[in-house]
């Protein structure tokens, strides 16, 4: 049996940092579904971080730890796909092989366990008597507060203890809370601030050769992605070279046509422009492993060829307490300051993409990286469901890559569509309605090929110029504010809660504008009111012009217009015809009837009044502003 007592300990590392945004009940599920995998329970240990510092997180994992006496055997006896239990209960009504029983009992402890987490969440606290049934509390007593707190660490499963099993009497793997030491003049950089204190704290508890990063909503769609990923570093070739694993960041949550383009974020990472001559992606994003090695710092010819086999057995005479001490030491402020992380070792600071600037520096140490795309997808998580969460989510992250790839290049990149889109009426455009042309002719015929649906592809397009006009605009504005000096980058985190009705808006795949006033939305709203105006005043002139003759370079901008007119029908429903709460805000609405009629003044007094009659929006606004 050589191979299954070659398996090297692995630690999960969880990241959470807010519990209004991200709900324990979610996290939780994630954390089962990996405690849960088709893996030896002794050598898998899992970590939770928790930037919120929320007693309510804490709770949930209490909790978890307790169903996890359940789940995991039921799991292993059932053969349970996929082992996040929100998830397969929402899909299964009975067990695979019949056995109803096993399966209402499980699912009504699931149930139980979700109404205590939830009722708690509404609360906004954990109960008392609650409280007292777990020491672990104890440390938000002293008000403890997401942005100002001690070092926090509770070993909520202890996977040494012989005493830490299941109902059925097998070993459970260890489970950790940890929320680092924060303090209000402290940067804690964000993720990678986490994922560092989480290197530390668990190198004194289970120590791991390697490390699988999930963010809280990422759960374990197959419970041999672990197992899996163990081929390539135990690989007797070409193991010992290989860094991480990558899985593609997947969602189960898009909607059939994809409306914000969820889909497209797979390509996105993989075709970033880098250097990337090992065939292997330079991020080292969501559901990935990586040697414990590659990610202290280390060269790649620096590490011995085989240290898979490592893993803390603590020495005998570590007791209890001084354990706590030490890890409490390792997850603060100061330690993390002294030894200089994000500088020299771990996860690299200072960039919202620390996953891309992390897997780079690893590559460019020496390593290799693999990408891992299974038939069955390995890690699904949620995609913002909202106009404005992609728009943000895209801003930092094009942020980030801009930070890493600036130059005149990127830059001038960023900009032309931008600049393009503000000329329409200029004939400086030609050119650029050709490559337009033919490039979304080539890129339909793409999508179609991997099975997308048409409306798919026209909503994937619509989504990219959406992002060009805002995210990469206004990242572009805040990287150079940055570069001298003005700003800080941070790091917005998505929401992966939704209002119920915004939800239902989703489903049916209509684009949730709503809020107060955006600039996003208002730019979004400027452009595309001026596409329609340019092609009202070009249609005006060949109806009442000279015609179509004579008009040739003429015609392509107006046969452009008349794409970027289609394309953002939704926004102009959402402008003017929806009246539900998704709908654009009167505010932005306004503003850029203002404007556009403002940029269009002259030619708007140049017209004739007649002409203008069957445009009653336009007319109405003319008589306003004379
Ligand atoms: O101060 C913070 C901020 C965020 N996070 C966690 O980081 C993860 C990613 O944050 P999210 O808001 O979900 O960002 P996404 O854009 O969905 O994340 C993608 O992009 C990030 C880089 O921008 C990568 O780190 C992620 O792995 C990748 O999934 C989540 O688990 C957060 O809880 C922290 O732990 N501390
Ligand atoms: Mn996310």
């Amino acid at each position: 049996m050589g191979y299954e007592d070659e398996l090297p300990i692995v630690d999960v590392f969880i990241c959470t940092a807010d519990p209004l945004i991200e709900p324990p009940s979610i996290v939780i599920n994630t954390a089962l579904s990996v405690m849960a995998y088709d893996y030896p329970s002794e050598k898998l240990a899992v970590y939770l971080s928790d930037d919120g510092g929320s007693e309510l997180t804490f709770y949930a994992l209490l909790e978890a730890a307790r169903f996890s006496r359940h789940w995991i055997p039921f799991c292993k006896k059932h053969h349970v796909e996929p082992r996040s239990p929100a998830v397969y209960f929402a899909e299964t009504t009975v067990s695979g092989d019949g056995d109803d029983d096993e399966w209402s009992m499980v699912k009504r402890l699931y149930d139980e366990m979700e109404n205590l987490i939830e009722e708690a969440v509404k609360l906004g606290r954990v109960p008392e008597e609650i409280k007292e049934q777990h020491g672990g509390f104890s440390e938000w007593r002293s008000g403890a507060n997401s942005r100002d707190h001690q070092s926090i660490v509770q070993i909520l499963i202890d996977g040494r203890d012989p005493k830490s099993v299941d109902i059925e009497g097998s070993q459970l793997p260890t489970l950790v809370y940890m929320a680092r030491e924060k303090r209000p003049n402290h940067p804690h950089n964000f993720k990678a601030g986490a994922m560092n204190a989480l290197i530390r704290v668990s190198s004194a508890i289970s120590d791991g050769a390697i490390i699988l990063n999930v963010d809280c909503d990422m759960y374990s769609n197959s419970s041999k992605s672990v197992r899996d990923v163990m081929c390539f570093f135990m690989d007797e070739e070409k193991g010992h070279e290989i860094a991480y694993v990558q899985f593609p960041q997947k969602f189960n949550n898009v909607t059939k046509n994809d409306i914000y383009g969820s889909s497209m974020i797979t390509t996105y990472e993989v075709d970033f422009p880098g250097i990337d001559g090992n065939g292997g992606p330079l991020y080292i994003g969501t559901g990935c492993f990586h040697r414990r090695e590659s990610l202290c710092g280390k060269k790649f010819n620096d590490s011995p060829k085989v240290e898979l086999k490592r893993g803390l057995n603590m020495s005998p005479n570590d007791n209890a307490l001084n354990l706590q001490e030490r890890l409490k030491v390792l997850a603060s402020c100061t330690y993390e300051a002294n030894t200089q992380w994000g500088n020299e070792v771990g996860l690299k600071y200072g960039c919202p993409v620390e996953d891309v600037i992390t897997g780079l520096s690893i590559q460019c140490r020496g390593w290799k990286s693999v990408y891992y795309n299974p038939k069955r997808d390995g890690f699904l998580g949620i995609a913002p469901t909202t106009l404005a969460q992609v728009i943000l989510q895209h801003k930092r992250w094009s942020e980030g890559d801009l930070q890493i790839f600036l130059s005149s290049v990127s830059i001038i990149d960023n900009l032309i569509p931008t600049g393009c889109n503000f000329q329409v009426s200029s004939a400086w455009c030609i050119p650029f309605a050709y490559a337009f042309i033919a490039k979304y002719a080539n890129s339909v015929f793409e999508s179609l090929q991997s099975g997308d649906t048409i409306r798919g592809w026209w909503n994937e397009t619509r989504i990219t110029l959406i992002k060009r006009t805002t995210s990469y605009l206004f990242a572009t504005i805040d990287t150079t504010l940055k570069l001298s000096g003005i700003d800080n980058s941070s790091f917005a985190i998505t929401s992966k809660v939704t209002d119920p009705e915004a939800s239902e808006r989703y489903e049916s795949e209509l684009i949730e504008f709503g809020g107060s006033f955006s600039p996003s939305f208002a730019i979004l709203a400027i452009l595309t009111l001026h596409h329609l105006a340019c092609l009202v005043f070009g249609l005006k002139s060949v109806v009442f012009g000279g015609g179509v003759g004579g008009f040739e370079p003429f015609l392509m901008q107006l046969i452009m217009c008349g794409v970027l007119v289609g394309l953002n029908m939704p926004v102009y429903e959402g402008m003017f015809l929806r009246k539900d709460k998704g709908a654009m805000p009167g505010s932005v609405t306004l503003t850029s009837i203002v404007l556009v009629v403002m940029i269009l003044r002259r030619r708007l007094r140049d017209m004739k009044t007649g002409e203008l009659r069957a445009l009653t929006i336009m007319n109405g606004f003319r008589k306003l502003f004379k």
